[in-house]
């Protein structure tokens, strides 16, 4: 651990802040990509985040987790890794349910009525007006690298492919003996995760060069992270970084995070392709990616991205 070194912050807010084309732009759009391109992520403070809107969104996490157990399993998906996942064994702190189409309301109030049957408009709202939010913002930073990339060209075409899943997960305190290990060390294979926590730290990260940092979210921040979508669309210029959970603290942890994935094929531009930066991956399905990962081979191998889609 190399507990001294912290994750670059910047402040992203929409409205005082960065605007299309002016110095402010620019500035945070040299941030963002530098950061994406040397950690893989950054801090983001926005005001929309504040600690009374984060406050009452993780008292609404703990009510549904408190529901039973038979209702909240009805929450079932066809895609591997989405839906709910109880406490297992070898991560038996873990709990997390997923919506997925998280920007568009119906998708929001089916999952609220599965879990409580009668309205419950109060999370819906919520919840729908959160992943809109957080998608704005996704949208923001993926422009910026685009921009920086000279590629703005496909951004709208981009946008409009991108499909949001959102996974809360609940991390219990460990009982004596019990591992502190929230989620074994990982890369995202979606585009961008933005993440967003309750005042429980736990979520530490690998640098380029081997160390684990911990990353301690200030009040209204988020940490957005790079995939490996990302990383293979950029033709390697992003980095996406392992992640993983540590409970060392004395407080249940909830987290929301935001994946944004691809549905239409990942390609690389043209543009980021040329002799000192030859093609590495393949056009690939990024549900494809997800569902190799979760065979015996994909589950196997090292470095999933490279086996599923290198060239
Ligand atoms: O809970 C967190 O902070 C991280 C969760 C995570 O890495 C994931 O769900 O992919
Ligand atoms: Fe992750």
């Amino acid at each position: 651990m190399e507990s001294n070194f912290k994750l670059p912050i910047t402040n992203l807010a929409l409205d005082q802040g960065p605007k299309s084309g002016k110095s402010s732009w620019i500035e945070a759009r040299k941030f963002v990509t530098q950061a994406f391109e040397e950690y893989g992520c950054f801090l983001a403070v926005h005001d929309k985040f504040s600690s009374e809107v984060s406050d009452s969104i993780f008292l609404e996490l703990q009510d549904l987790f408190d529901l039973p157990l038979e209702i909240k399993v009805q929450n079932t998906s066809e895609t591997p890794l989405f839906g709910y996942y109880g406490p297992n064994p070898s991560i038996p702190l873990y709990e997390s349910t997923s919506i997925e189409d998280a920007t568009n309301l119906e998708a929001v109030e089916r999952f609220t009525k599965l879990m409580w049957h009668s309205k419950n408009d109060h999370f819906c709202e919520m919840f729908h007006s959160y992943a809109k939010k957080v998608a704005e913002l996704n949208e923001m930073v993926s422009k910026m690298v685009f921009e920086s990339y000279g590629v703005e060209k496909y951004h709208e075409s981009h946008v409009g492919s991108v499909t949001y899943l959102v996974r809360f997960t609940k991390y219990r305190v460990p009982e004596q003996n019990e591992t502190n290990l929230g989620v074994v060390p990982h890369t995202d294979k979606n585009f961008i995760t933005i993440l967003h926590q309750n005042e429980a730290n736990g979520l530490e990260v690998q640098l380029k060069n081997g160390s684990w940092i911990s990353v301690d979210f200030p009040p209204s921040s988020l940490v957005i992270m790079a995939g490996d979508a990302f990383s293979a669309w950029s033709n390697g210029r992003v980095h996406s970084p392992f992640h993983r959970v540590n409970m060392n603290g004395k407080q249940i942890r909830y987290s929301i995070a935001q994946f944004s994935y691809c549905k239409k094929l990942v390609e690389t531009p043209q543009d980021l392709v040329d002799e000192e930066h030859p093609l590495l991956y393949k056009p690939f399905d990024n549900f494809g990616l997800l569902r190799f990962i979760s065979t015996d081979e994909g589950r196997k191998t090292e470095n999933q991205l490279k086996a599923y889609c290198g060239i």
